[in-house]
């Protein structure tokens, strides 16, 4: 099995593995899903304080993706909940890693699939749809290209390019 197949890599096996070819995201993320060890390839939402893109996107097969949204850092609203993460979940998406944050925490706890996030608020987003799918987003230091592949786990996240 090589380092990159699913469930059997570590982030930090990943670097000493693969040094400069990775980019590690420098964010201190929280762990909130259910599944802590996770990866895929990326797809994007970029967007503040609204999620109506990212939960359209989810309602669509994920096919084993992560979806990077990039909400700014804005802790104000949440751009996941449990009903968005478990429809995510049910449409094959492996994880969310989102520069926000989530709701319903509790319940995200318990659903298979894995989500990072900077925080919680119960405060709901807006779903005006503003924001962009599938475009280069940046935050923790690097930039999240759709088609790179992802692996997260409890020590953060990579990047390996797509
Ligand atoms: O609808 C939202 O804004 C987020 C939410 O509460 C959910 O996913 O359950």
């Amino acid at each position: 099995m090589t380092a990159f197949s699913s469930r059997s890599f570590s982030t930090a096996d990943l670097v000493d593995e693969h040094g400069d070819q990775l980019w590690v995201c420098d964010t201190q993320f929280r762990q909130f899903g259910g599944e802590r060890v996770f990866s895929g390839r990326v797809r994007t939402v970029a967007c503040y304080q609204d999620n109506r893109l990212a939960k359209q996107v989810l309602a669509t097969p994920g096919e084993g993706a992560v979806l990077v949204i990039d909400g700014r850092g804005s802790l104000h609203t949440a751009l996941s909940g449990d009903l968005i993460a478990r429809s995510a979940a049910d449409h094959g998406w492996a994880g969310l890693v989102i520069n926000g944050a989530v709701r319903d925490s509790a319940v995200l706890a318990g659903l298979p699939i894995g989500i990072k996030a900077l925080g919680t608020t119960p405060r709901k987003s807006a779903k005006a749809g503003t924001g962009q799918l599938d475009v280069p987003v940046g935050f923790g230091g690097i930039t999240f290209h759709p088609g790179d592949l992802l692996y997260a786990d409890d020590d953060g996240v990579v990047l390996l390019a797509g």
